[in-house]
């Protein structure tokens, strides 16, 4: 098996706490025998991946995860606390706007030094310069001083340059976000051409979008740990139905008080509730079982709602709805069993809500949730799969 172009082998990276001048020989004597100071804040913490030729890995975390100190790690600019970076192959990063440009330089003079760090020849340069011009297209602007770009303009250089140098393994981060949409589909073209013609690529956003468009693997961090390492839908559904859950957290935490006044009062009551498997793939059947016990003779009526991790509502439905009565069973408990045959949920984390109401379906007693999650591959958009047809 051929060499990965990267590996990460448990990598970390800390940073010493600031020093007072009291202590700064105490430090000075722990760099010595140690080579770190004692304690200090650890932004990454015992990394594995690799990526191999052909390969595509995202980086995807919330902010403050640890990517970027990551990407720094991967190209060199930070070394690691722990750990090792192996490296294989040409690489050619496009991170930080501006990072490896002169701002007193004209355009060509710092695209002719970042072509020649990246490992172009002069007279490689040459042959390629009406392509790398016309990829930037920035017109006259190309013989200015860099200090007088947009940051558009200088996003739009770097990857020119980088397309004309199509590196063993392109590294990438948000800054793509920063070009306009027509400049940002071209580069987006170009990676995909790239991929194709087997190119390997490791790329660090925020969009899910483009991240499931362009990789087929994904590392989730999350507090400088990885989460999870794998297929790019599963990781990134996961990461957004954490997400989701985390929102909806929130907005639970605020609305506390209204929840507990609601259901507050139990003469009937939800004894369990289940939803079967906590994962299922899209197009899966969905069966929730209930149990609910009420304080007397009468059968209550149950509602089941599906909502979305973030509380979106998608369904409910309830029992006197389809004019089914509950039947008291042995246990003195109302059962119930409610199919969803080929569920149409698109991937994402999802909630079961299951109330019991009075019998007259007027007044929720007590509510229940089940949190499931919808794997699959599909980049359709939205809650649901809707049966559709294209015709052109
Ligand atoms: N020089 C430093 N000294 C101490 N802590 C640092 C330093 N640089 C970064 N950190 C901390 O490391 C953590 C990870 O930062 P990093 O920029 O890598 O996150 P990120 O996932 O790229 O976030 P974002 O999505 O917001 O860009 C943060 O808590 C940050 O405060």
């Amino acid at each position: 098996m051929t060499e990965p172009l990267l590996k990460s082998a448990s990598v970390g990276k800390s940073y010493p706490h600031t020093v007072r001048s009291s202590q700064r020989l105490r430090a000075f004597w722990q760099i010595l025998t140690r080579g770190q100071t004692e304690g200090g804040t650890t932004v990454l913490e015992s990394i594995d991946f690799e990526v191999r030729r052909g390969e595509s890995l995202a980086i995807v975390g919330a902010n403050g995860a640890g990517k970027s100190t990551l990407l720094k790690v991967i190209t060199g600019v930070l070394a690691p606390s722990s750990g090792v970076i192996e490296r294989n192959g040409s690489q050619a990063a496009l991170l930080e706007l501006g990072a490896g440009f002169d701002p007193e330089y004209t355009g060509l003079e710092n695209l002719r030094m970042n072509a020649a760090f990246l490992g172009l020849g002069r007279k490689e340069v040459d042959e390629k310069l009406d392509d790398i011009l016309a990829f930037a297209d920035i017109g006259e602007s190309i013989h200015e001083p860099i200090k007088h770009y947009s940051s558009g303009m200088v996003v739009r250089l770097g990857f020119a340059v980088v397309a004309a140098v199509t590196p063993d393994l392109l590294i990438t981060d948000e800054v793509l976000a920063v070009g306009d949409e027509s400049f940002q589909k071209k580069c987006i073209r170009w990676i995909e051409n790239y991929l194709e013609q087997g190119g390997t690529l490791l790329m660090v956003s925020h969009n899910m979008y483009q991240v499931q468009k362009l990789c087929r693997h994904a590392l989730w961090l999350e507090g400088g740990r990885a989460r999870a390492l794998g297929d790019v839908f599963e990781v990134t559904q996961a990461y957004l139905a954490w997400h989701e859950r985390r929102d909806a957290e929130a907005v639970s935490q605020s609305s506390g008080h209204a929840t507990a006044q609601m259901y507050g009062v139990k003469t009937l009551e939800i004894v369990s509730a289940e939803a079967g498997e906590p994962r299922l793939t899209m197009g899966d059947e969905l069966l929730v079982r209930m149990a609910l016990r009420s304080p007397d003779d009468r059968a209550p009526v149950a509602l089941v709602g599906l909502v979305r991790a973030d509380g979106t509502p998608i369904y409910g439905v309830a029992s006197d709805h389809d004019q089914v009565a509950l039947q008291d069973g042995s246990d003195g408990c109302y059962h119930l069993a409610l199919r969803f045959p080929d569920l149409p949920l698109l991937p994402g984390g999802y909630v079961v809500r299951g109330h019991a109401m009075d019998p007259e379906g007027l007044r929720v007693h007590d509510t229940a949730e089940v949190t499931f999650t919808v794997t699959g591959r599909s980049r359709e958009l939205g809650l649901v799969r809707l049966q559709h047809h294209w015709e052109i």
